[in-house]
Protein backbone atom coordinates (compact mmCIF):
# COMPACT_ATOMS: atom_id res chain seq x y z
CA UNK A 1 0.00 0.00 0.00
CA UNK A 2 1.06 3.41 -1.05
CA UNK A 3 0.52 6.33 1.79
CA UNK A 4 0.33 9.84 -0.11
CA UNK A 5 1.77 11.74 2.68
CA UNK A 6 2.29 15.30 0.97
CA UNK A 7 -0.34 17.54 -0.91
CA UNK A 8 1.04 21.06 -3.41
CA UNK A 9 -0.17 22.96 0.35
CA UNK A 10 2.07 21.84 3.07
CA UNK A 11 5.41 23.32 3.95
CA UNK A 12 8.72 20.87 3.75
CA UNK A 13 9.03 22.29 7.91
CA UNK A 14 5.08 21.59 8.59
CA UNK A 15 5.36 17.72 7.51
CA UNK A 16 8.47 17.62 9.74
CA UNK A 17 7.06 18.76 13.00
CA UNK A 18 3.96 16.40 11.99
CA UNK A 19 6.43 13.26 11.22
CA UNK A 20 8.58 14.07 14.34
CA UNK A 21 5.52 14.06 16.76
CA UNK A 22 4.20 11.25 15.48
CA UNK A 23 6.77 8.37 14.02
CA UNK A 24 4.20 5.97 12.96
CA UNK A 25 1.85 8.60 11.36
CA UNK A 26 2.11 8.53 7.84
CA UNK A 27 4.70 11.34 7.78
CA UNK A 28 6.89 9.71 10.36
CA UNK A 29 7.03 6.37 7.71
CA UNK A 30 8.37 8.57 5.23
CA UNK A 31 11.40 7.88 3.96
CA UNK A 32 14.14 11.18 3.79
CA UNK A 33 15.15 10.48 0.25
CA UNK A 34 11.43 11.13 -0.41
CA UNK A 35 11.06 14.09 1.43
CA UNK A 36 13.84 15.76 0.08
CA UNK A 37 13.46 15.45 -3.36
CA UNK A 38 9.55 16.53 -2.88
CA UNK A 39 11.44 19.74 -1.66
CA UNK A 40 12.16 22.75 -4.32
CA UNK A 41 15.56 22.19 -6.28
CA UNK A 42 16.28 19.17 -4.97
CA UNK A 43 17.19 16.36 -7.01
CA UNK A 44 19.08 13.09 -6.70
CA UNK A 45 22.18 14.23 -6.87
CA UNK A 46 22.39 17.03 -4.50
CA UNK A 47 20.29 15.23 -2.00
CA UNK A 48 22.93 12.46 -1.77
CA UNK A 49 25.58 15.14 -0.97
CA UNK A 50 23.12 16.77 1.69
CA UNK A 51 22.05 12.97 3.42
CA UNK A 52 26.05 12.83 3.31
CA UNK A 53 26.55 15.80 4.74
CA UNK A 54 24.00 15.79 7.37
CA UNK A 55 24.81 12.06 8.08
CA UNK A 56 21.69 10.42 7.68
CA UNK A 57 21.47 7.03 5.81
CA UNK A 58 18.96 7.27 2.82
CA UNK A 59 17.20 4.20 4.16
CA UNK A 60 16.32 6.45 7.41
CA UNK A 61 12.24 7.72 7.51
CA UNK A 62 11.69 10.71 9.15
CA UNK A 63 10.06 9.22 12.05
CA UNK A 64 13.50 6.70 12.55
CA UNK A 65 15.64 9.79 13.20
CA UNK A 66 17.70 10.29 16.22
CA UNK A 67 17.66 13.70 18.36
CA UNK A 68 20.37 14.89 16.75
CA UNK A 69 19.53 13.54 13.10
CA UNK A 70 16.10 15.21 13.79
CA UNK A 71 18.14 18.73 14.98
CA UNK A 72 20.58 18.64 11.44
CA UNK A 73 17.49 17.95 9.17
CA UNK A 74 15.37 20.37 10.45
CA UNK A 75 18.46 23.27 10.65
CA UNK A 76 19.04 22.32 7.03
CA UNK A 77 15.33 22.54 5.83
CA UNK A 78 14.78 25.95 7.11
CA UNK A 79 17.75 27.60 5.81
CA UNK A 80 16.82 25.82 2.05
CA UNK A 81 13.32 27.35 2.95
CA UNK A 82 14.78 30.65 3.25
CA UNK A 83 17.04 30.24 0.61
CA UNK A 84 14.33 29.16 -1.89
CA UNK A 85 11.14 31.41 -1.21
CA UNK A 86 9.59 31.83 2.36
CA UNK A 87 7.58 30.39 4.83
CA UNK A 88 4.61 31.33 3.26
CA UNK A 89 2.98 30.96 6.79
CA UNK A 90 0.24 33.46 7.90
CA UNK A 91 1.23 33.86 11.06
CA UNK A 92 4.77 34.34 11.82
CA UNK A 93 6.35 34.87 15.59
CA UNK A 94 9.43 36.76 16.51
CA UNK A 95 10.37 35.66 20.06
CA UNK A 96 14.00 35.47 21.67
CA UNK A 97 15.83 36.44 24.61
CA UNK A 98 15.46 39.64 26.54
CA UNK A 99 17.65 42.72 24.52
CA UNK A 100 18.13 40.77 21.85
CA UNK A 101 16.43 43.16 19.97
CA UNK A 102 12.94 41.74 19.27
CA UNK A 103 11.95 45.11 19.64
CA UNK A 104 13.99 46.94 17.66
CA UNK A 105 13.99 44.58 14.72
CA UNK A 106 10.16 44.81 15.01
CA UNK A 107 10.28 48.57 15.20
CA UNK A 108 12.68 48.73 11.84
CA UNK A 109 9.93 46.05 10.07
CA UNK A 110 6.89 48.69 10.73
CA UNK A 111 9.08 51.63 9.90
CA UNK A 112 10.35 49.98 6.48
CA UNK A 113 8.21 47.37 5.16
CA UNK A 114 4.92 48.64 5.52
CA UNK A 115 3.45 45.60 3.65
CA UNK A 116 4.46 43.47 6.60
CA UNK A 117 1.10 43.70 9.46
CA UNK A 118 2.19 43.80 12.60
CA UNK A 119 0.02 42.42 15.68
CA UNK A 120 -0.53 45.83 18.31
CA UNK A 121 -0.52 43.60 21.77
CA UNK A 122 -2.79 44.62 24.73
CA UNK A 123 -0.19 45.31 28.15
CA UNK A 124 -0.77 46.28 31.60
CA UNK A 125 2.68 48.11 31.64
CA UNK A 126 2.79 52.00 31.22
CA UNK A 127 3.49 53.95 28.64
CA UNK A 128 7.34 54.42 27.91
CA UNK A 129 7.86 58.18 26.53
CA UNK A 130 7.07 58.59 22.61
CA UNK A 131 5.10 54.92 22.87
CA UNK A 132 1.72 55.73 20.86
CA UNK A 133 -1.42 53.88 22.38
CA UNK A 134 -2.50 51.41 19.15
CA UNK A 135 0.60 51.94 17.63
CA UNK A 136 3.28 49.97 19.83
CA UNK A 137 0.64 48.51 22.35
CA UNK A 138 -3.15 49.00 23.48
CA UNK A 139 -2.30 50.46 27.24
CA UNK A 140 -5.33 48.54 29.41
CA UNK A 141 -5.57 48.78 33.20
CA UNK A 142 -5.44 44.78 34.77
CA UNK A 143 -9.28 45.11 35.21
CA UNK A 144 -8.94 45.47 31.23
CA UNK A 145 -6.71 42.29 30.87
CA UNK A 146 -8.71 40.81 32.59
CA UNK A 147 -11.87 41.01 30.59
CA UNK A 148 -9.33 40.11 27.67
CA UNK A 149 -8.93 37.15 29.26
CA UNK A 150 -12.13 36.42 30.36
CA UNK A 151 -13.77 36.69 27.07
CA UNK A 152 -11.29 35.20 25.21
CA UNK A 153 -10.24 38.09 23.09
CA UNK A 154 -6.28 36.64 23.69
CA UNK A 155 -4.75 34.78 21.32
CA UNK A 156 -2.16 33.88 24.17
CA UNK A 157 -0.66 36.45 27.21
CA UNK A 158 2.04 35.97 29.45
CA UNK A 159 3.31 37.83 32.51
CA UNK A 160 6.56 38.89 31.30
CA UNK A 161 9.95 39.49 33.27
CA UNK A 162 7.90 38.88 36.69
CA UNK A 163 6.30 42.70 36.02
CA UNK A 164 3.28 43.00 33.35
CA UNK A 165 1.04 41.20 31.77
CA UNK A 166 0.76 41.29 27.79
CA UNK A 167 -1.13 39.67 25.17
CA UNK A 168 -1.92 39.11 21.33
CA UNK A 169 -5.72 40.38 20.76
CA UNK A 170 -7.00 37.43 18.64
CA UNK A 171 -9.16 39.76 16.50
CA UNK A 172 -7.32 41.28 14.19
CA UNK A 173 -4.82 38.12 13.81
CA UNK A 174 -7.62 36.52 12.49
CA UNK A 175 -9.24 39.04 10.18
CA UNK A 176 -5.39 39.61 8.50
CA UNK A 177 -5.32 35.79 7.98
CA UNK A 178 -8.68 35.98 6.69
CA UNK A 179 -7.64 38.11 4.42
CA UNK A 180 -4.82 36.73 3.19
CA UNK A 181 -1.77 38.84 4.97
CA UNK A 182 0.65 38.00 7.24
CA UNK A 183 0.98 38.93 10.43
CA UNK A 184 4.20 38.93 12.80
CA UNK A 185 3.97 38.79 16.38
CA UNK A 186 6.92 40.35 18.44
CA UNK A 187 6.43 38.36 21.94
CA UNK A 188 8.45 36.63 24.56
CA UNK A 189 9.14 32.68 24.45
CA UNK A 190 6.10 31.71 26.68
CA UNK A 191 4.15 33.51 23.94
CA UNK A 192 5.24 31.80 21.35
CA UNK A 193 5.36 28.63 22.56
CA UNK A 194 1.44 29.25 23.91
CA UNK A 195 0.98 30.11 19.25
CA UNK A 196 2.47 27.11 18.79
CA UNK A 197 0.06 24.95 20.70
CA UNK A 198 -3.22 27.01 19.53
CA UNK A 199 -1.94 27.37 15.98
CA UNK A 200 0.24 24.56 14.67
CA UNK A 201 0.84 26.43 11.07
CA UNK A 202 2.29 29.61 12.76
CA UNK A 203 6.53 29.76 11.82
CA UNK A 204 8.43 30.46 15.15
CA UNK A 205 11.51 32.66 14.43
CA UNK A 206 14.25 32.35 17.21
CA UNK A 207 16.17 35.91 17.42
CA UNK A 208 19.55 35.31 18.57
CA UNK A 209 22.55 37.69 19.95
CA UNK A 210 26.08 37.48 18.19
CA UNK A 211 27.60 35.85 20.98
CA UNK A 212 26.70 36.59 25.22
CA UNK A 213 28.58 39.04 25.50
CA UNK A 214 26.98 41.25 22.93
CA UNK A 215 23.64 40.25 24.36
CA UNK A 216 24.75 41.66 27.87
CA UNK A 217 26.00 45.02 26.41
CA UNK A 218 22.78 45.63 24.95
CA UNK A 219 20.74 44.82 28.08
CA UNK A 220 22.96 47.12 30.56
CA UNK A 221 23.84 49.39 27.45
CA UNK A 222 19.59 49.89 27.05
CA UNK A 223 19.97 51.52 30.68
CA UNK A 224 15.87 50.55 31.37
CA UNK A 225 16.86 48.22 34.42
CA UNK A 226 18.91 48.44 37.22
CA UNK A 227 21.50 46.25 38.06
CA UNK A 228 19.46 43.39 40.38
CA UNK A 229 16.81 43.70 37.12
CA UNK A 230 19.45 43.00 34.84
CA UNK A 231 20.72 39.76 36.72
CA UNK A 232 17.64 38.33 37.06
CA UNK A 233 16.94 38.75 33.08
CA UNK A 234 20.60 36.90 32.38
CA UNK A 235 19.81 34.31 34.15
CA UNK A 236 16.42 33.25 32.26
CA UNK A 237 18.40 34.28 29.12
CA UNK A 238 20.37 31.38 29.59
CA UNK A 239 17.44 28.76 29.73
CA UNK A 240 15.48 30.84 26.98
CA UNK A 241 18.31 30.45 24.97
CA UNK A 242 18.32 26.93 24.87
CA UNK A 243 14.69 27.16 23.48
CA UNK A 244 16.04 27.72 19.80
CA UNK A 245 15.89 24.23 18.85
CA UNK A 246 12.02 24.61 19.45
CA UNK A 247 12.10 27.17 16.36
CA UNK A 248 11.48 26.67 13.16
CA UNK A 249 14.21 29.19 11.98
CA UNK A 250 16.94 31.40 13.71
CA UNK A 251 17.86 34.52 13.17
CA UNK A 252 21.04 36.27 14.16
CA UNK A 253 20.65 40.01 14.96
CA UNK A 254 23.98 41.75 13.72
CA UNK A 255 22.60 43.81 12.25
CA UNK A 256 18.70 45.54 12.56
CA UNK A 257 18.29 46.00 8.44
CA UNK A 258 19.53 42.78 7.84
CA UNK A 259 17.50 40.79 11.06
CA UNK A 260 14.80 42.55 9.84
CA UNK A 261 15.42 41.24 6.15
CA UNK A 262 15.66 37.71 7.02
CA UNK A 263 12.32 38.07 8.26
CA UNK A 264 10.17 39.67 5.91
CA UNK A 265 12.21 37.34 3.34
CA UNK A 266 10.83 34.48 6.00
CA UNK A 267 7.33 35.57 5.44
CA UNK A 268 7.38 35.52 1.74
CA UNK A 269 5.36 32.74 0.03
CA UNK A 270 7.00 29.28 -0.16
CA UNK A 271 7.28 26.80 -2.66
CA UNK A 272 5.17 23.97 -1.50
CA UNK A 273 6.36 20.73 -0.99
CA UNK A 274 5.68 18.21 -3.96
CA UNK A 275 4.02 15.61 -4.11
CA UNK A 276 6.34 12.64 -2.21
CA UNK A 277 5.10 8.78 -1.25
CA UNK A 278 5.65 6.45 1.59
CA UNK A 279 6.24 2.88 0.84
CA UNK A 280 5.34 0.41 3.89
N1 LIG B 1 21.64 44.75 15.85
C1 LIG B 1 21.84 45.52 16.91
N2 LIG B 1 23.07 46.04 17.13
C2 LIG B 1 23.31 46.81 18.22
N3 LIG B 1 22.39 47.13 19.16
C3 LIG B 1 21.16 46.62 19.00
C4 LIG B 1 20.82 45.80 17.88
N4 LIG B 1 19.52 45.44 18.00
C5 LIG B 1 19.06 46.02 19.13
N5 LIG B 1 20.05 46.73 19.72
C6 LIG B 1 19.95 47.48 20.99
O1 LIG B 1 19.82 46.49 22.02
C7 LIG B 1 18.98 47.01 23.07
C8 LIG B 1 17.86 45.99 23.31
O2 LIG B 1 16.98 46.00 22.18
P1 LIG B 1 15.41 45.78 22.36
O3 LIG B 1 14.89 46.67 23.45
O4 LIG B 1 14.82 45.90 21.01
O5 LIG B 1 15.39 44.27 22.85
P2 LIG B 1 14.15 43.29 23.15
O6 LIG B 1 14.57 41.95 22.68
O7 LIG B 1 12.90 43.85 22.62
O8 LIG B 1 14.17 43.33 24.74
P3 LIG B 1 13.06 42.94 25.85
O9 LIG B 1 12.59 41.57 25.57
O10 LIG B 1 13.85 43.03 27.11
O11 LIG B 1 11.98 43.99 25.76
C9 LIG B 1 18.49 48.37 22.61
O12 LIG B 1 19.28 49.36 23.24
C10 LIG B 1 18.73 48.36 21.10
O13 LIG B 1 18.96 49.66 20.61
N1 LIG C 1 3.68 36.75 25.38
C1 LIG C 1 3.70 38.01 24.91
N2 LIG C 1 4.81 38.75 25.04
C2 LIG C 1 4.80 39.99 24.54
C3 LIG C 1 3.68 40.52 23.88
N3 LIG C 1 3.97 41.79 23.50
C4 LIG C 1 5.23 42.02 23.88
N4 LIG C 1 5.74 40.95 24.50
C5 LIG C 1 7.08 40.78 25.06
O1 LIG C 1 7.18 41.50 26.27
C6 LIG C 1 8.54 41.84 26.52
C7 LIG C 1 8.67 43.22 27.06
O2 LIG C 1 8.30 44.15 26.11
P1 LIG C 1 8.49 45.71 26.37
O3 LIG C 1 7.86 46.41 25.20
O4 LIG C 1 7.82 46.01 27.66
O5 LIG C 1 9.99 45.92 26.44
C8 LIG C 1 9.26 41.60 25.20
O6 LIG C 1 10.00 40.39 25.38
C9 LIG C 1 8.17 41.39 24.22
O7 LIG C 1 8.57 40.48 23.20
C10 LIG C 1 2.51 39.71 23.77
O8 LIG C 1 1.48 40.09 23.21
N5 LIG C 1 2.58 38.47 24.30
Amino acid sequence: MKAAVTSGERSPLDVLRVAFDDPEGVEGRLRVTEFLTAMPAIGVTKRERILEQLEISPAKRLGGLGRLQRRRLREFVSAWVAAHGGTGSRLVVLAGPTAVGKGTVAGYIRDNHPDVKLSVSATTRKPRPGEVEGEHYFFVDDAEFDRLIAEGELLEWATVHNASRYGTPRGPVDDAIRAGSSVLLEIDIQGARAVREAMPEATLIFLQPPTWDELVRRLVGRGTEGPAEQQRRLETAKVELEAASEFDHEVVNRDVAEAAQKVVDLMKPTKPLGRARSRP
